[in-house]
C-alpha cells in the first residue's frame, strides 16, 4: 500500500518508532511515529489514506519511560474501541487497550525505549533462541528494528504487517539467512498476531522461539487455568538445567517466585489477572507455553504484571524454503 512504503521510508533511520493502531465502529487510524534526539515524524492514517506528515523538532526525554510518553502525546488516534501500540525496534505490542480504555498489557517501570537493549514489556519476541543458549538470552529479534511491510483494514479490523531478514548484526551471531512477517491485527476486544519464518538460505536451519506477553496483573490474584496434566520444566532455580515434573494444578497461581515451561500446552489457556480481568489466550502453531513472575528479584513491579509466554521449545528444524507459522489471540471473555 502506497501510504505505508511512504511510513516505511520516512523512518528508516529512526531510533525508535512506533505504530499506533486502533478502531472504532466508523472509523479507522493507524499512526506511525518516530522518535530521534532532535525529530518526531508523525504520520497519521485514516481509513488508509495519508493524513499528516510533520516534523517536531522537540521532545521531553525526562517521562519515566524516556520518549514513550513524547510519542503519545503526539498521536492522534480514536480509542473509542480500542487501541494498540507497535514498536518497529522489537516489532513489541507495547499496549493493547480494551474498549473501556484499560491497558490489559504491562510495561516495566525500568523499561527504556531508546533501542539500547529490548523494551521490557508489552509482546517482546524471543527469536531466534528462546531463554540462555548459543546466542544472546532470548535471541536478537527483540532488539532490532523492523521494517513496516504493509497496514490494512479489513472489515474493520486494522492491521500492520512488520518484517525483518539477516543482516550483519545476527549473522554475527547466527549465520542463516531467514525471513521473519509479523502481523498484529485489533479487532472488537481481541490482539491477534501471526509470525511466520521462512528459511530463505541455501542450507537448513533451527530455531526455537516465544512471544514473551507482560499482562497487566495484581500477582496476588492471578490464576492461569488450562495447563494441568502438562509436562513441564521448572527453571527455578537454575534457568540452565531445568527440572522435569508434571503440572498437577488445575489453576496456576504466583505466590512465590515461577519460572516454568509446560510442554505440548493446550490451544487455549485462561488468565485471571487478578485486576477483575479474563483473558483467553489462544494459540495455533505455538505448541509451548511459559510462566514467569520475578517476585521480589524485581521488587519495584512484580505485583503489576504476569508473563504467560506462547512459545516453541522444541527446536523447529527448517529446511531451505521451507516456513513455520504461529498465531495468537488474546482476548477478554
Ligand atoms: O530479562 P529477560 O531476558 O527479558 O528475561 C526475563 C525472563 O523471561 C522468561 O521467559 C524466562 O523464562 C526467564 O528465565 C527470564 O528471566
Amino acid at each position: 500500500m502506497a501510504a505505508a512504503s511512504i511510513v516505511a521510508s520516512s523512518f528508516s533511520s529512526a531510533c525508535s518508532s512506533l505504530l499506533t493502531i486502533s478502531s472504532s465502529s466508523s472509523s479507522f487510524a493507524t499512526t506511525a511515529q518516530s522518535l530521534s534526539p532532535s525529530a518526531l515524524k508523525f504520520i497519521a492514517l485514516r481509513k488508509g489514506v495519508l493524513l499528516k506528515h510533520k516534523t517536531l523538532l522537540s521532545y521531553s526525554s525526562d517521562s519515566r519511560h524516556k520518549g514513550r510518553e513524547a510519542l503519545k502525546h503526539n498521536s492522534c488516534v480514536c480509542q473509542a474501541a480500542g487501541s494498540a501500540e507497535i514498536y518497529l525496534y522489537g516489532a513489541c505490542v507495547t499496549s493493547w487497550k480494551s474498549m473501556d480504555g484499560k491497558d490489559l498489557l504491562f510495561v516495566r517501570p525500568d523499561a527504556v525505549f531508546n533501542g539500547i537493549k529490548p523494551i521490557s514489556g508489552g509482546i517482546p519476541h524471543c527469536f531466534p533462541q528462546f531463554g540462555p543458549g548459543e546466542i544472546q538470552q532470548h535471541g536478537f529479534a527483540r532488539n532490532v528494528t523492523w521494517n513496516l511491510l504493509s497496514t490494512e483494514n479489513q472489515a474493520g479490523s486494522p492491521s500492520v504487517t512488520l518484517d525483518i531478514e539477516e543482516s550483519e548484526y545476527s549473522q554475527s551471531m547466527w549465520g542463516h539467512a531467514f525471513k521473519a512477517t509479523y502481523k498484529v491485527a485489533l479487532e472488537a476486544e481481541r490482539l491477534r498476531t501471526e509470525l511466520i519464518i521462512k528459511n530463505t538460505d541455501t542450507r537448513p536451519f533451527f530455531f526455537t522461539t516465544a512471544l514473551h506477553t507482560y499482562f497487566s496483573a495484581s500477582i496476588g490474584g492471578v490464576s492461569v487455568k488450562g495447563l494441568k496434566g502438562c509436562r513441564t520444566l521448572n527453571k527455578d532455580p537454575d534457568p540452565k538445567n531445568p527440572i522435569p515434573g508434571v503440572e498437577e494444578r488445575d489453576s496456576v497461581t504466583f505466590p512465590a517466585f515461577v519460572d516454568c515451561m509446560y510442554l505440548n500446552s493446550p490451544e487455549e489457556l485462561l488468565l485471571e489477572n487478578g485486576l477483575g480481568d479474563r483473558i483467553s489466550i489462544k494459540n495455533k502453531g505455538w505448541t509451548d507455553a511459559v510462566l514467569w513472575n520475578p517476585y521480589l528479584t524485581m521488587e519495584a513491579s512484580y505485583n503489576d504484571f504476569v508473563c504467560v509466554e506462547n512459545a516453541k521449545l522444541d527446536k523447529v528444524h527448517l529446511q531451505p524454503g521451507e516456513s513455520w507459522e504461529a498465531k495468537q489471540v488474546i482476548s477478554v471473555v
